[in-house]
């Protein structure tokens, strides 16, 4: 265990991890797209090139900063409510405005209006190539931004991770914690509105382009809209939580958020929606009812672990969470023992894994490419876990060993 206040070990294998991810991630993105639209769709192997000129348009940049413009602007409307962040090193205590469901609702009553003046919604699918092109170059530029505003902040706004002194790596993870412009927290605002809603207009925007072509959508395209409406919804309207995840709270704002929140999170997790637009599949409606019963008990136990930690966390005498075992830590907060983080010691991983399979069924079992959802959020929740492990054994030391003595298991009972 690294003695407390010694600097953060390296992590994603350090610069060189760190470049070649930042090569690999937008390789994998724009493979991701064109495998989508090609024949045999393929997970594996080189689909075709793209037409000359189809990964460019030059309505791609203004499309795309009118959609940071928007989003920006709700984002600094007045909100139902304003929560305190974590405290900081100093301290003090940011302050967030927790309107990003008004955000969603404000954006569906904006596109509802342009489709009854004659928007041409289901366009926006010709333009997902251009679009994904201005986000990769707008999160590599904004990075170098935020990087170099780092150099001009105080040592107590830097994050424990990102700063190595390795400008590769400081550049990847990023430097400071809360970056801001004004009143827009940069982090906050890039992790949960225009990717998250950019993902759900662009998966609407592919049903209202199969519905174009084939006089309506399909069952598995109304599955696949329905299930992440509901997931990006339900982050929204639990906003407020998000200030405790560790993207938030220990990790600097770089490369990694700025691509994974602007291009990765709209262009990438849209895939089984695009797939289905170009491969049509076949779903029956007992079929379905099996999918929407798997899609509820991922649901159900990712809500119910998000939810009893942060009831716990914010009021350990709450009624609904006042009956669980804990173990008390030297630092004065206890761990929950029983109930949902009494079953592993990630069950929201567990229940978020389990949607994740059920938006890839309704795309039948013919291709791979609709699963990389799948395999990707299981690599990632794997390493998420080891990286929160590792923390929490620096914040609770022994008291974090006892918990893992009791709950043995991770992710999964009884397998991992
Ligand atoms: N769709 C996507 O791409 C992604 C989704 N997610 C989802 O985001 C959600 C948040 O995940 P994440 O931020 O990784 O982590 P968690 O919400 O699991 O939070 C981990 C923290 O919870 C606290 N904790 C751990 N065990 C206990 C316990 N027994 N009792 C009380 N508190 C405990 C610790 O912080 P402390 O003690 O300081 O409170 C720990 O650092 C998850 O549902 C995840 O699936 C995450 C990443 C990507
Ligand atoms: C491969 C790559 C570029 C990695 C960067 C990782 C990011 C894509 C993810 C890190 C944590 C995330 C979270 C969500 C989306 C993906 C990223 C940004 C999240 C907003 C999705 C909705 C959930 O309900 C959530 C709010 C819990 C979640 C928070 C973490």
């Amino acid at each position: 265990m690294a003695p407390q206040g010694s600097p953060a070990p390296l992590e994603f294998g350090g610069p060189l991890g760190a470049a070649a991810l930042m090569l690999l991630l937008p390789a994998t993105m724009f493979h991701l797209l064109l495998a989508a639209r090609s024949g045999p769709a393929r997970l594996l192997g080189l689909p075709a090139p793209p037409p000359a000129g189809a990964l460019w348009s030059p309505a791609a940049p203004l499309l795309w900063l009118s959609w940071l413009g928007l989003q920006a602007a709700f984002y600094l409307l007045p909100a139902r409510k304003v929560a305190e962040g974590q405290e900081l090193k100093d301290k003090s205590r940011l302050r967030y405005p927790i309107n990003g469901f008004q955000a969603l609702v404000l954006t569906a009553l904006l596109v509802g209006l342009g489709v009854c003046a004659g928007l041409p919604l289901g366009m926006l699918t010709d333009m997902l190539l251009p679009l994904a092109a201005v986000a990769t170059l707008a999160a590599f530029l904004f990075s170098l931004l935020l990087y170099l505003k780092a150099l001009l902040a105080p040592a107590s706004a830097l994050a424990p991770g990102g700063n190595s002194g390795n400008p590769i790596y400081d550049f990847f993870l990023g430097r400071e914690l809360n970056p801001r412009i004004g009143p827009l927290d940069c982090k906050y605002f890039c992790e949960l509105r225009p990717g998250l809603i950019g993902w759900v207009l662009i998966n609407l925007a592919l049903l209202v382009q199969e519905a174009e072509l084939r006089g309506s959508p399909s069952l598995a395209m109304w599955l696949v809209n329905g299930f992440q409406l509901l997931y990006v919804g339900d982050a929204l309207w639990h906003e407020e939580a998000i200030l405790t995840t560790m993207d938030i709270t220990h990790d600097g704002f770089g490369f990694m958020l700025a691509f994974g929140d602007l291009a990765w999170v709209p262009f990438t997790y849209s895939l089984q929606a695009q797939f289905l637009l170009y491969h049509p599949q076949p779903l029956e409606l007992p079929m379905a009812s099996v999918i929407c019963l798997v899609n509820a008990v991922g649901y159900y136990i990712f809500r119910g672990a998000n939810s009893q930690k942060n009831t716990f966390r914010k009021n350990p005498s709450d009624p609904r969470v006042a009956g669980l075992e804990t173990i008390s830590t030297a630092t004065g907060k206890q761990l929950l023992v029983s109930g949902w983080w009494g079953m592993v010691r990630h069950p929201n991983y567990l229940g978020d894994l389990i949607m994740a399979l059920a938006w890839s069924l309704p795309c039948g079992v013919s291709h791979l490419l609709p699963y990389f959802y799948l395999l990707y959020f299981t690599a990632l929740l794997v390493h998420r876990e080891a990286r929160d492990e590792q923390q929490c054994l620096r914040k609770y030391g022994l008291a974090w060993r006892e918990y893992c003595r009791r709950v043995p298991y991770r992710i999964v009972p009884y397998v991992y």
